[in-house]
């Protein structure tokens, strides 16, 4: 039986660098598979790993329609066993629901990868209709660390490393933007310190020594 799997966590928990395993890892056993992506950092058409590795992948557009990519594909005689999605959070619901019929009805597995909420702690349209109605969520077991050392639950979005809360949903950006550049920034938190709006920078940690941050972590602080 195909399946719908959502691969969700944090920026920076792994998820464009599963996607390429399972990429390779199926593609090693004779199936054919398409990697589609949308807003990669690295570029459009491209899907990047920050373990080095880039692929070409198809640029998922407000046009893209799932359904008709597979049906051409495999009426051209192309292979199509299952389908590799990532930054799906930016996928409309349409969309996830075309992925939904691809797997129903074309018995193609679909393997989607995606943050599930934005920096303001909302979900995002191609996420919350994954939660809704994928066959199985799966939450990557690489933790993204908080700079308490607690594990991290929430994206926060930066400028010149303090936390903002307004701004468009989607602004293309990576973590660990050095402070003094202009460049919108993220950084990965625990729900706590998000919801103090603590990063690494305003509560001084990026200055303490290991020893002082252990300290801290053992006081709950
Ligand atoms: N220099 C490095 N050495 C080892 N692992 C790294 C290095 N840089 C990044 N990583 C790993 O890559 C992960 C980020 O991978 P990536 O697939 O780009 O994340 P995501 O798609 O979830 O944003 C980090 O959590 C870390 O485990
Ligand atoms: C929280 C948040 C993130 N984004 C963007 C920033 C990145 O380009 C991607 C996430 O990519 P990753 O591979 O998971 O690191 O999403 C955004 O546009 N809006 C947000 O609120």
């Amino acid at each position: 039986m195909a399946e719908l799997v959502f691969f969700c966590g944090t920026m920076d928990c792994g998820k464009s660098t599963l996607a390429l395993q399972m990429h390779h890892n199926h593609t090693a056993r004779g199936r054919g598979g398409v990697l589609f992506t949308q807003n990669d950092r690295a570029g459009e058409h491209v899907l990047s790993s920050r373990l080095g590795l880039s692929v070409p992948a198809h640029e998922v557009t407000t046009g893209t329609d799932f359904w008709a990519e597979v049906v051409t594909r495999r009426s051209n005689g192309e292979r199509v066993d299952f389908l590799i999605c990532d930054e799906a959070q930016f996928y409309s619901a349409e969309q996830v629901e075309q992925l939904g019929a691809v797997v129903d009805d074309l018995a193609v597995d679909v393997f989607a990868f995606g943050i599930t909420t934005d920096f303001r702690t909302r979900l995002f349209a191609g996420s919350a209709r994954l939660l809704e109605l994928a066959d199985r969520v799966e939450t990557l077991q690489v933790q993204a660390l908080c700079w308490c050392g607690a594990r991290a639950t929430h994206n926060a979005r930066t400028e010149h490393g303090v936390m903002v809360v307004e701004g468009a949903q989607v602004v293309v950006g990576d973590v660990a933007v050095p402070a003094d550049e202009d460049a919108v920034g993220y950084e990965v938190l625990c729900r706590r310190h998000h919801r103090l709006r603590m990063t690494a920078r305003t509560s001084g940690a990026a200055a303490l020594s290991p020893q002082t941050l252990d300290q801290a972590l053992l006081a709950g602080d």
